[in-house]
């Protein structure tokens, strides 16, 4: 297998950005390709300020700033960014009729040794493992929210070679991140299948008018000893996320408590309150209740 030195990075939105980090912050020749010039400037500004972070936190020495932030390149030009690159991974919107074209268009203009790679949250790689036209070289390799966690789904689909899933172990361990190598295709991966179920019991017991969103994440915190309930985590993912995934599965399943669940989400989305980023969801933020330490006793103090 050819060694890896240059990974383009295809998307630059949230996570695009994260993971060229990574890359760039583990010494890999890095490009950021995307649609628009705009997409890549405020990519620019994102990767600028997760480096920051990462210097605070002690991720990397604020000497290594520059030297991570020079690694990266940005190109809206397809075949400028995929020439001599080693390693592709895809985080564009989630929509397997569009993942499978752009890899289409990757496959023609990459390297035939390049290995392919898809964030996708909720898509099989068989989905679209055809479109890429080297569905041997291609699986799902799923990051998590890589500036808090290091836990990434190695994913294949049948037809993904064994020495694909070696080459990509080494390159997970090679950008410092932790992989959890899947046998077989599963929606939700690993911690997304728990965390999933998760997040669809508390949404059925609000949808139902069980309980509040509140009380299900008092409930969650109290009993688990946890700092955040499942309403709090919908908020930080971000309820168009949670909503697209809710309702996805919906339609696949037909499962009507699935379908009443994406529809509670849905006013939602409709008004823009995508939890944490837009300053308001089920919580209103930058201190949302459920961090105050009286929050667990808020049942008992407004009853
Ligand atoms: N947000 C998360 O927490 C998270 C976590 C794990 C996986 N994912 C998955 O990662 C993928 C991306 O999610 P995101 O939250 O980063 O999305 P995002 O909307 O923040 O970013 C998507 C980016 O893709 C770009 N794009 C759109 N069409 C493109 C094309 N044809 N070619 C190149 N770039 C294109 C957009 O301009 C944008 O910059 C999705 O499949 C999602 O399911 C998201």
């Amino acid at each position: 297998m050819q060694e890896i030195k240059t990974v383009l990075i295809v998307g630059s939105g949230t996570m695009g950005r994260k993971i060229a980090f990574l890359t760039a912050a583990a010494g890999f020749d890095t490009r950021i390709y995307d649609i628009s010039e705009k997409a890549l400037a405020d990519a620019q500004k994102g990767v600028e300020r997760i480096v920051r972070r990462a210097v605070t936190r002690g991720a990397i020495a604020a000497s290594e700033e520059e030297g991570v932030l020079a690694r990266i390149s940005s190109f809206t030009d397809m075949a400028l960014a995929a020439k001599d690159a080693d390693f592709i991974s895809e985080s564009i919107p989630e929509d397997p009729a569009l993942k499978g074209r752009v890899f289409g268009e990757l496959n023609k203009l990459c390297p035939a040794h390049a290995i392919f790679t898809t964030n996708t949250s909720s898509l099989m790689p068989s989905m679209f493992a055809d479109a890429t036209g080297r569905p041997d070289r291609f699986a799902a390799l799923h990051f998590h929210n890589p500036e808090v966690d290091r836990i990434v789904d190695i994913m294949p689909h049948p037809g993904t070679s064994k020495e694909t899933m070696a080459a990509i172990q080494d390159f997970v361990k090679a950008i410092r991140m932790i992989p959890i190598e899947m046998h077989r295709e599963n929606p939700g991966y690993v911690f997304n299948s728990m965390f999933m179920s998760l997040l669809g019991s508390a949404l059925t017991l609000a949808a139902r008018g069980v309980a509040s969103p509140e009380d299900v994440d008092r409930s969650w915190m109290g009993v688990m000893q946890m700092p955040i309930g499942p309403f709090g985590m919908m908020d930080q993912v971000g309820l168009e996320t949670v909503w697209k995934i809710t309702d996805y599965w919906a339609s696949v399943t037909k499962a009507s408590q699935a379908k009443a669940n994406a529809d509670y989400l849905k006013p939602f989305v409709d008004e823009g309150k995508l939890g944490a980023k837009t300053g308001t969801g089920f919580y209103t933020y930058p201190a949302p209740v459920w961090g105050q330490p009286d929050f667990l006793e808020g049942g008992l103090a407004s009853g």
